[in-house]
């Protein structure tokens, strides 16, 4: 297969452009970045996409509207911004894939959260990442946040106790989906993520570490080779990798 890679020259851009051109069965045709031109993406089957939230949309409209299949590893996305992804493929023969997280260990831990989720009253989120991330929360901690509400809701859980009635600094974190969620940006780390579970007497916390960007690589690769067979919008990778 013929690939592109939009914001090649960003961390995860250059990672992804090398373990394609690693690859045996993939050729890396074309490699862009702000301010680029994206014509040479024309010759690509299917095109990456890891930039920023706020070119992320823009770039995969391009990518539909030239009739391109797109993985996204970009994050930022809300219910708003994949309804409109969802318009614009519809009536089209394009395909998008986003995926806030493309490690195993990632998706794991969040399949992990999701089976726990029923079974304890209490839940928070605490994600730790390098201090050039530009979005808060995490992608990753975001799409947790929102299965394990999700998972509460369907077990019949109600609200997360917490008898907070004055937080004038916002100590208590972002509220996703009734989950709290705190984010940390620390030098010397790269992407961690724990979830604290809590029960009278018992807790539990599932962490997940990712020390280098080559962990996403395997999932990325994944994605792109199973593009094809998938149609309009998927969410995660989980599905490809028998998760789902
Ligand atoms: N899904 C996953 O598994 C993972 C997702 N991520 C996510 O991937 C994204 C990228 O992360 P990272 O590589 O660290 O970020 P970087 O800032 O290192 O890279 C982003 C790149 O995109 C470029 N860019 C900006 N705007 C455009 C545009 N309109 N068109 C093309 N390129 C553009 C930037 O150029 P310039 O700097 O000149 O503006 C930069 O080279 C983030 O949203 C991050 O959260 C990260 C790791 C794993
Ligand atoms: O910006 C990063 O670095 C990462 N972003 C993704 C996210 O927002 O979840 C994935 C990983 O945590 C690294």
């Amino acid at each position: 297969m013929k690939v592109g890679v939009i914001g090649s020259k960003g961390r995860m851009g250059v990672e992804v452009c090398n373990a394609v051109r690693a690859a045996d069965d993939l050729e890396l045709v074309a490699a862009v970045d702000a301010g680029d031109d994206f014509g040479p993406l024309l010759d690509a089957d299917v095109v990456v996409e890891f930039t920023v939230p706020d070119a992320s949309m823009g770039n995969i409209a391009w990518c539909i509207d030239h009739g391109l299949d797109v993985v996204v590893g970009t994050t930022g996305f809300d219910d708003a911004k994949l309804d409109q992804v969802r318009a614009w493929l519809d009536g089209t023969s394009s395909r998008v894939l986003i995926a806030s997280n493309y490690s195993i260990g990632a998706i794991l831990m969040m399949e992990f959260a999701r089976q726990a989720a029923p079974h304890f009253e209490s839940v928070e989120i605490i994600e730790l990442h390098h201090p050039h991330k530009v979005d808060a929360p995490s992608g990753t901690a975001a799409t947790t946040a929102r299965k394990i509400a999700t998972a509460r809701a369907a077990s019949g859980l109600g609200e997360v106790p917490d008898a907070t009635t004055h937080d004038p600094h916002g100590a208590r974190g972002a509220d996703i989906d009734g989950i709290r969620v705190h984010s940390v940006r620390q030098r010397g780390l790269f992407a961690n993520q724990q979830v604290l579970f809590g029960n009278p007497g018992e807790a539990l916390t599932i962490t997940c570490n990712s020390f280098d960007r080559a962990s996403y690589m395997p999932g990325v690769l994944t994605a792109v080779r199973a593009i094809k067979g998938l149609s309009g919008l998927t969410l995660g990778i989980e599905g490809l990798l028998g998760l789902a």
